[in-house]
């Protein structure tokens, strides 16, 4: 059986349960369930709070697990990240109040409040500042109201929390994070999360991909080939008039309508866009 540590709150719970849905995994009903015994598919998933799960990764006690890169690299935990999930992404930033501090030179001899103290720290050493960091757990923005610290780090995502608290962000990202699925250092390709893995590229490559079908007349079928280049190569079949041929191609699903237009103006048409509910590549 693989050990899977999953996120039981926060935003990560019901994205990285939808992904195992997807990924073909019986993933639990109601929120109280703490263990899933999923026998068919070989694994057993563990729903625990996002923070720890680094650490139960990092000592062995589970094989595997999803979390963020931000409390992965916070817990110092000896795991490893295994891919990236492609859910969850925020920032993590220094913020303060407007013309207070402007570049993370100006946070030395100052209070910062952070809930990811060793991520904070560590950064703070590597660009030689001296600051005094307050551990809190969250709600972070409201310290400096509050007169606890002078300057916050923490998630960005839309940036409402910090406009809502008069804060801005200042010098760069300490760090891009998103979800990730997380195995302990040096531990071996285990058949079992490699299997995982699959499944799980499987799924962020068919969220990714959308599959695009079209006729073109034969004479045109290099230069469509040329938009539509594929993975490998892309599908060219014979239709009943022999004028023209099908086309198949996967397609980044974010350039989907700018390569419709292109192809439509080379002549294709019958152009047609499908989701992929799953592959292996
Ligand atoms: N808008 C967001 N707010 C907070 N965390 C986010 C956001 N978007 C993504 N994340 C990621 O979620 C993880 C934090 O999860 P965690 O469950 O600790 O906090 P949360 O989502 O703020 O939930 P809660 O504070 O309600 O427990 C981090 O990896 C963080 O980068
Ligand atoms: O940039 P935004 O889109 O506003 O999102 C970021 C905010 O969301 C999270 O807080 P959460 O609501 O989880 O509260 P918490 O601080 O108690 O964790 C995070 O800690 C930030 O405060
Ligand atoms: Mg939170």
């Amino acid at each position: 059986m693989l050990r899977i540590a999953v996120p039981n709150k926060g935003s990560l719970a019901e994205p990285a349960a939808e992904m195992l849905r997807e990924a073909g995994y019986r993933t639990r009903r109601d929120s109280k369930e703490l263990v899933v015994n999923d026998e068919a598919n070989g694994v057993e998933l563990f729903y625990l709070r996002p923070r720890d799960i680094a650490v139960y990764v990092g000592s062995g006690t589970v094989d595997c697990g999803i979390t963020g890169r931000d409390l992965l690299l916070d817990s110092g935990s000896a795991a490893t990240e295994a891919m990236a999930l492609g859910f969850g992404s925020s920032t993590f930033r220094y913020a303060g109040r407007p013309g207070t501090v402007s570049a993370v030179a100006d946070i030395a001899g100052r209070r910062v409040a952070t809930s990811y103290q060793g991520l904070v720290e560590k950064h703070l050493a590597e660009h030689g500042v001296q600051a005094e960091v307050v551990r809190l757990d969250g709600a972070v923005e409201t310290a400096i109201t509050l007169g606890v610290a002078d300057v916050i780090a923490d998630v960005v995502e839309t940036g409402a929390t910090l406009r809502s608290q008069g804060l801005e962000v200042f010098g760069d990202p300490i760090l891009r994070s998103e979800a990730v699925l997380i195995r302990r250092d040096g531990s071996h390709e285990d058949s079992g999360i490699e299997v995982l893995r699959r499944r799980m590229l499987g799924v962020v490559t068919a969220r990714h991909y959308v599959m695009l079908d079209y006729d073109v007349p034969a004479s045109l079928v290099d230069e469509a080939c040329g938009i539509t280049p594929g993975l490998e190569s892309p599908t060219v079949s014979n239709l009943q008039n022999p004028d023209w041929k099908a086309v198949r191609a996967m397609v980044p699903r974010s350039v989907t309508n700018r390569v419709m237009d292109e192809l439509w103006e080379l002549g294709a048409r019958a152009i047609l866009v499908t989701d992929i509910a799953a592959c292996r590549l």
